[in-house]
């Protein structure tokens, strides 16, 4: 089977020094993936890598079957392979609709995109005259993960899903986001700090450490061996 995206024997990072080193990692169609880790360990360096931002050192890093050209982020979004950043990036000044109808003008796509956004997250249905920079931190969060789905992604990354949000919020976006998993088909890759609710609404996780992958399995397996994966958070720094 052909994963969605893929890391294999990966090593990248910024100027030639490696952050990520020797990753193995992959998301499958309809999976949701959770990548753990603290701070520093090489979470958005994964994502950045995956999305075209970062070019690897070593090692392969494949998304939908091609090998990933780095340096042209716009064309892996414009192929399916969509990162919502951790700044979320929405335009504030502009309205819930603007933001949506940005996203699918510049991706070409049909107006019943906008349903699609609001059949997920209805919440934003009396919001979309609203200027974006007025939402709530959820509401944002929402709008900045809707208008990725909006381009009909078959690879959304996620990073930071929680950054600044109540844990209630997080509550009930999780449910959603394995829901758009399942029905789009969609790969979903997120980096997320509330541990045990990520585990809860994930099928698998990595956890990352020191660039390595410190630990992986099934989020069920990991949420039920709380000493394992704390352990994996401690890793000390391999003597290199
Ligand atoms: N643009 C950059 N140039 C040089 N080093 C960087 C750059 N961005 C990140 N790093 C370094 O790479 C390492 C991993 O950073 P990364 O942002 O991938 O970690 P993370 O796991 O996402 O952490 P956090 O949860 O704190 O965001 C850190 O040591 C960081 O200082």
């Amino acid at each position: 089977m052909t994963h969605a995206i893929e890391l294999s024997a990966a090593t990248s990072g910024y100027a030639g020094v490696p952050v990520l080193r020797g990753v193995d990692l992959h998301v499958d169609p309809g999976e949701v993936v959770a990548l753990l880790g603290g701070n520093g360990a090489g979470k958005t360096t994964a994502l950045l890598t995956l999305a075209g931002v970062l070019k690897s050192i070593h090692g392969v890093v494949r998304a939908l079957g091609e090998p990933v050209k780095a340096g042209r982020p716009y064309r892996q979004a414009r192929n399916g392979v969509v990162l919502v950043p951790d700044d979320r990036s929405v335009f504030a000044n502009l309205t819930c609709r603007e933001n949506l109808k940005l996203a699918r003008v510049s991706r070409n796509l049909r107006s019943e995109t906008e349903d699609l956004v609001l059949q997920y997250f209805p919440a934003l249905r009396p919001k979309l005259t609203v200027p974006a920079g007025q939402l709530s931190g959820g509401e944002q969060q929402m709008l900045a993960v809707g208008r990725a789905l909006a381009s009909r992604p078959r690879v959304l990354m996620i990073d930071e899903l929680s950054l600044g949000l109540a844990p209630l919020v997080v509550q009930e976006m999780l449910p959603t986001i394995r829901t758009i998993a399942a029905e789009l088909d969609t790969a979903i890759l997120l980096v997320e700090q509330h541990v045990d609710l990520v585990l809860e609404h994930s099928d698998r996780a990595y956890v990352l450490n020191h660039g390595r992958i410190a630990l992986s399995g099934d989020s069920a397996d990991l949420l039920a061996d709380k000493t394992t994966l704390r352990a994996s958070y401690l890793v000390e720094e391999p003597v290199r």
